[in-house]
């Protein structure tokens, strides 16, 4: 299961900057102009995992690899954008794949970095964003609904979506069927997919993190353009303290912020607000995401990596990709999907308790599953084929 995020906001609100962070690395040309990204920038992030590691030396790999998300950065959506204004909207092309929009509003001060519209106003720049989605999205209808191939549920639900768009309500408000949503589909409308809200704030607004959530928490409420049923899909980040912390030392780190004012309960909390952390753990959340994995079980002659991969939580309730062994056996190799007898299926946790996989199954923890079994999050799968 391949899952896209994208990250979307006005101009020079610091995208490419949380892109960096996100990635770790200095991939995007991040600077104090607007428009300075044009080109799409995508890499992977790995989504955090709290069982891969210990799971690795169970199984005795030689190596871990965590399961990815893309993400992507586009250039800055202005004002106007569908009137063709700053760079137009051509680019949310790349967001209409992606599975969710990390929108970023700005809600630093910092004088020296341009605001294109010369003034800091967060609740303002997202209505402007939601607008130009909804009027994105309208054009992109409205092109469909001229082509005689656009026929029957897709062509009622389209125009449906078409007349609420036009009194400014996003298609997610409208209640639509999953025979209405399958036939649209392929159109990658922006105001269906869910949303993250994450406001940038000044490095010492983080560092009082309680303060920042709440003020961004009443500020959502003023933006009508957000999604009501997500206005907890929110969260703060400091682009430019992720820049200045960077893969500093820990202790380097940890100074930095405390000299900032912010207080530490534990020691471990410093990785808890990284960025890198906390926005693909709320994606995962958003998409209702779940992981699994496989190592433990094979013989070291034939894998020697523990891997995590992402299935759907809700069994495919929320993506309409449930995944079943069977499915799963298809994403190690073809020929394991070919010769797939069996499952066997334990939960992390529980497996966790043993030192193999050998003394886990004498302890009749570990157990078998044809190939329509739904996978459940947190299992340790181990296909059987011939
Ligand atoms: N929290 C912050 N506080 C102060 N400055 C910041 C913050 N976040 C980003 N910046 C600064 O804002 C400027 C713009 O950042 P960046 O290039 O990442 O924006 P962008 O949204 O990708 O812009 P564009 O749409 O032009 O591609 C940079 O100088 C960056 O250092
Ligand atoms: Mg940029």
């Amino acid at each position: 299961m391949k899952i896209k995020v994208g990250i979307l906001g006005l101009p020079n609100v610091g995208k490419s900057t949380l892109f960096n962070a996100l990635v770790q690395k200095s991939i995007a040309h991040a600077a104090n102009f607007p428009f300075c990204t044009i080109d799409p920038n995508v890499a992977p992030i790995p989504v955090p995992d709290p069982y891969l590691e210990r799971l690795g030396r169970v199984a005795q790999s030689k190596a871990v690899k965590p399961a990815t998300m893309e993400w992507v950065d586009v250039a800055g959506l202005a004002k106007g954008a569908h009137r063709g204004e700053g760079l137009g909207n051509r680019f949310l092309a790349s967001l209409r794949e992606c599975d969710a929009i990390c929108h970023i509003i700005r809600a630093f001060e910092d004088p020296n970095v341009v605001h294109v519209d010369g003034q800091v106003d967060p609740v303002s720049d997202a209505n402007v964003i939601g607008l130009e989605l909804i009027l994105a999205d309208l054009a992109h209808v409205e092109r469909r609904l001229e082509k005689t191939t656009c026929s029957g549920v897709e062509r009622a639900t389209l125009e449906s979506i078409a007349e609420s768009l036009e009194k400014g309500i996003p298609a997610r408000d409208l209640q639509l069927s999953k025979e209405d949503l399958l036939s649209i589909k392929s159109m990658g409308l922006l105001t269906l997919k869910p949303f993250l809200y994450v406001f940038n704030v000044d490095e010492v607004d983080f560092c009082y993190r309680e303060q920042a959530l709440e003020t961004a928490r009443e500020r959502l409420q003023l933006i009508p353009y957000c999604d009501l049923e997500t206005k907890d899909n929110f969260t703060i980040v400091s682009a430019k303290m992720e820049a200045n912390l960077g893969e500093k030392p820990r202790e380097t780190q940890l100074s930095y912020l405390q000299d900032m004012g912010m207080e530490f309960e534990k020691d471990d909390q410093l990785e808890g607000i990284r960025s890198y952390n906390v926005m693909p753990t709320m994606v995962q959340r958003l998409l209702n995401l779940g992981l699994v994995y496989t190592g433990p079980g094979v013989a070291s002659s034939r894998s020697q990596t523990t891997k995590a991969y992402m299935i759907d939580s809700g069994g495919g309730a929320s993506t309409g990709r449930a995944t079943t062994a069977h499915d799963f056996s298809g994403r190690l190799h073809g020929d394991i999907r070919k010769g797939f007898t069996r499952a066997e299926i334990t939960k992390a946790e529980a497996l966790l308790k043993y030192d193999s996989y050998v003394a886990a199954k004498d302890a009749g923890i570990v157990r078998t599953e044809g190939r329509d079994y739904i996978l459940q999050p947190d299992e340790v799968v181990y296909i059987k084929w011939k």
